[in-house]
């Protein structure tokens, strides 16, 4: 049984997924080194379990018992079960809430957990973050990134991560069926019906065969779009600010005029960025086709709303298809029709203009998968100090620990990207015998890890303390 393997709960070690398994694999190999998560310079030490490790147990004064139930984590937006059920195995302490919260209820629920989960809803904003004196790891349980601020969360030693793909396929399935909704003008009748008005019409109403498909953001999403919608006999073309190989024959143009100008049916799938804030704006509805429709699922401010109501009253556009809004309701009820924008009113006017509610990830496949993904990411994070597939801090990771590492600790090392701080680093870990050791930078952040053994675990503040001292020091955490 491996050291600490007693600590583990039966459902622990016996996990029936192949995810479970990884996980708990990993977990039950070191299970004795548990999180060290405090932040402030005085802080305080986690000593394993007496008669765990093999080390002697520490003075409650030196060393502070931190275990992984000790974890607080808040769920906002109502993450799929599948991603709580991978926290709480872990002993975390869970609140989940089915919406977002506005800037000052959410500024004080995060002020003391060590871990948020949020959706795209929830803008951790630099004002917001500050008062989040615990937090470790933020994880977005969607695609989108655009509602945190990953450069000032990344300064302050706080990973990030998401989702990069598990709800792609369920986006690009909503675009084909409303490019053939709105071809077939298949919202208005049905309303029509559903007020007991038949109106059987075929003037305006087309085939997608044949016709041209214009993707803006030929990645996760719009790649898949490109295969499915070719697969139904349309011609694909596509804008990228990168070059990228095009599945079966669509082709890249070079501008996005191009892509306008070339294109029955326009779709959006850039993420939100100073760049393309009103990419689609009045000299752009103006370059598309006569007739032509566009389709947005990417985020509200691609779009420039009053714009496109022009555009479409004049019989320019002849169909929209809007599943993003800008200051979308935090959570459901009748929060579009009270939003304050004045748009929101003559958009329910309009004819043949689909308007969903945000929900081109929202399908049971890719909300589980998004569950698993990004929890499992957090755990790896608290637990072992794992950023890969992070977003905002450099990739590193190291094998578990095993038993060949006695009164082993692994240090994780957030600093600022200057010159000398791994000479000072290695100073400091060099009383002892680092078994491997990863460093990585992204920006004017470095994420290093190492794992040393032979500590006493009396040295352990001391170590953790000089680490802390140094002026290149963003976040130090000592877990074992
Ligand atoms: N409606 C919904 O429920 C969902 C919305 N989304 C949104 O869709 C966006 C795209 O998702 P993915 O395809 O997974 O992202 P991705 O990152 O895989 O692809 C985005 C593509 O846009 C390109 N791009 C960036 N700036 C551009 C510009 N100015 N002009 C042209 N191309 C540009 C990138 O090079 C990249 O190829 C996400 O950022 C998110 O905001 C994603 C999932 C669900
Ligand atoms: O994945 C994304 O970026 C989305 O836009 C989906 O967001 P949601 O999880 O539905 O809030």
């Amino acid at each position: 049984m491996p050291t600490g393997a007693r600590d583990i709960p039966h459902h622990k070690r016996n996990g029936s997924s192949s995810i479970d398994d990884t996980l708990h694999r990993t977990v039950s190999n070191s299970f004795d080194l548990v999180t060290n998560l405090s932040t402030s310079p005085t802080a305080t030490f986690h000593a394993s379990p007496p008669g765990v490790s093999g080390r002697p147990s520490a003075s409650a004064k030196q060393l502070k018992p931190f275990h992984t139930t000790d974890v607080k984590v808040l769920l906002l937006e109502n993450v799929n079960q599948t991603g709580q059920a991978i926290l709480k195995q872990q002993g975390y302490q869970v609140e989940a809430l089915k919406s977002s919260l506005p800037e000052d209820q959410l500024i004080a629920k995060i002020a003391d957990v060590h871990v948020i989960g949020i959706r795209s809803k929830t803008h951790l904003s630099a004002n917001v973050l500050k008062h989040a004196k615990n937090l470790i790891v933020i994880g977005c349980f969607c695609i989108g990134t655009n509602q945190v601020d990953l450069k000032y969360a990344a300064q302050n030693g706080i990973c990030v991560f998401n989702s990069p793909f598990s709800n792609s396929r369920s986006v690009a399935e909503l675009m084909i069926g409303e490019i053939i909704a709105l071809a077939r003008q298949f919202s208005d009748r049905s309303l029509e019906l559903h007020r007991g008005v038949w109106n059987k019409v075929s003037a305006g109403c087309w085939e997608v065969r044949g016709k041209t498909l214009g993707i803006v953001g030929y990645g996760h999403v719009g790649s898949q779009l490109s295969v499915l919608a070719e697969s139904m006999g349309m011609h694909v073309i596509y804008y990228d600010v990168n070059n990228l190989m095009g599945l079966g024959t669509a082709r890249q143009v070079p501008t996005l005029d191009d892509l306008l100008k070339g294109s029955d049916f326009v779709t959006l799938h850039v993420p939100e960025l100073p760049d393309t804030r009103n990419m689609i704006s009045t000299p752009q509805l103006a370059t598309m086709r006569n007739g032509a429709y566009l389709l947005n699922a990417s985020r509200g401010s691609v779009v420039d709303i009053p714009a496109l109501i022009t555009a479409m009253k004049s019989g320019k556009i002849a169909g929209a298809a809007l599943d993003v809004f800008p200051n979308e309701p935090g959570s459901n009820g009748d929060g579009f029709h009270n939003q304050l924008n004045d748009f929101t009113e003559e958009l329910r006017t309009l004819k043949n203009i689909i308007l969903t509610p945000h929900i081109g990830g929202s399908t049971e496949e890719a909300q589980s998968a998004i569950g698993v993904e990004v929890s499992t990411a957090l755990v790896n994070y608290v637990n072992f100090g794992s950023t890969l597939q992070a977003v905002n801090m450099p990739e590193v990771s190291l094998r578990s620990l095993t038993l060949d590492e006695p009164n082993h600790l692994r240090v994780i090392y957030i600093h600022k990207n200057v010159p000398g701080v791994l000479r000072r680093v290695n100073d400091i870990l060099s009383d002892h015998n680092v078994d491997k050791q990863m460093t990585d930078s992204r920006g004017d952040v470095a994420y290093l890890m190492a794992d040393i053994s032979d500590v006493n675990v009396s040295e352990i503040k001391s170590l953790y303390q000089s680490l802390e001292d140094l002026g290149s020091r963003i976040r130090t955490r000592v877990l074992y």
